[in-house]
């Protein structure tokens, strides 16, 4: 899917369709499975003036920075999120919780156990989850936690279904794929049901980046539940989060699910990724995010004043939004 020029607000018309969960779970809304009407109390519509990705981002602040994996914040507000070109809104969202953490093995079983913990609860509600993972050497840290845990954890692997929220577009047995590296380090050993695996196609099943995207989206719209329980994503040094780039065209994306992405700065440089509306809709996003090369752009993420274009990870935002880090990354937050 090509990436289309701001279309005014956010929601959707293109992305029609049913989803095989939906109806499991209480606050979905609308006949679209993945972006249309789930969250409308949470999107006010303003009077222009126009935006861009590159205007200021309205206030929005970190919560307290504090240690261990208490319940997040739930605390919410409103923010301008500066989106939308052609329409000023703003969304309610939650205030980000930020959690510190001596050093990335702490950090990664952390967050470990809280995942373990909110897929128990959910199948225990009787519903199948739907998680999104990431790429990069903090979420392979935390794929091999997981499938280390698996044994001692009453998830049922087989009723969790995935999805990523970005793919480097390469053959699919290339170790660049992330998909590969989710299935080595945890898919593979703790029993998931194939059905409910969904990869980003990979360039060697279809020939282009917008293509595969355009595949994906669609495959979100047939199978998604229309969120994510937990959606995860990396932080680049750049800002980055998933194969959003800042000044990317990608950050501009409008109706749309997932879109190609060229010229990353981060090799490979061909890519998909999940739009800021395909990932918002989650009921938590978590940002994980460990080592000193990531302290700048966690800085920039969680300060009151900032640009999306410049910090991407700024313009994703869950029902909750954690922030996962290490001391190292936090090193540049308030303290
Ligand atoms: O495919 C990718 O490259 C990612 O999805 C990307 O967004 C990643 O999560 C961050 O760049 C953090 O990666 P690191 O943990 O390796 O720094």
């Amino acid at each position: 899917m090509a990436v289309r020029p701001a279309q005014g607000r956010r929601g959707s018309r293109e992305l029609r369709g049913t989803g095989h969960h939906r109806g499991q779970h209480g606050h979905q809304g609308g006949a679209d499975p993945h972006l249309a009407g789930r969250r409308p109390p949470r999107h006010l519509h303003l009077a222009p003036p126009a935006r861009s990705a590159g205007r200021p981002q309205a206030t929005r602040g970190p919560g307290p920075a504090r240690r261990g994996a208490a319940p997040a914040r739930r605390g919410r507000h409103l923010r301008r999120d500066g989106r939308a070109a052609g329409e000023a809104q703003e969304r309610q969202v939650t205030t980000p919780d930020v959690r510190r953490h001596d050093d990335a093995d702490v950090l990664v079983g952390d967050v470990a156990s809280a995942l373990l913990d909110r897929l128990e609860t959910a199948q225990a509600r009787g519903e199948v989850p739907q998680i999104g993972l990431t790429g990069g050497s903090i979420a392979e840290q935390l794929h091999r936690e997981l499938a280390r845990r698996a044994a001692d954890s009453s998830v049922d692997w087989s009723r969790v279904v995935f999805w990523w929220g970005d793919e480097r577009f390469v053959p699919r047995d290339s170790p660049d794929r992330n998909a590969l590296q989710a299935r080595e380090a945890l898919l593979d050993h703790v029993g998931v049901d194939e059905a409910n695996v969904h990869e980003v196609p990979a360039s060697d099943e279809v020939a282009t980046a917008e293509e595969s995207a355009e595949a994906y989206s669609a495959k979100m719209r047939s199978e998604g539940a229309g969120f994510f329980e937990v959606l995860m994503l990396g932080i680049g040094p750049d800002g980055h989060c998933a194969s959003l780039f800042p000044g990317h065209p990608a950050l501009d994306a409008r109706d749309a699910i997932a879109v190609a992405v060229h010229d990353s700065p981060k090799p490979p440089p061909d890519r998909v990724t999940l739009t800021f509306e395909a990932m918002d809709r989650c009921r938590a996003v978590w940002f994980i995010a460990s080592g000193d090369g990531k302290a700048d752009a966690v800085a920039r993420a969680l300060a009151p004043e900032g640009t999306i274009a410049e910090t991407p990870a700024r313009g994703v935002s869950g029902d909750e939004t954690v922030w996962w880090l290490d001391d190292a990354a936090a090193s540049r937050l308030p303290s």
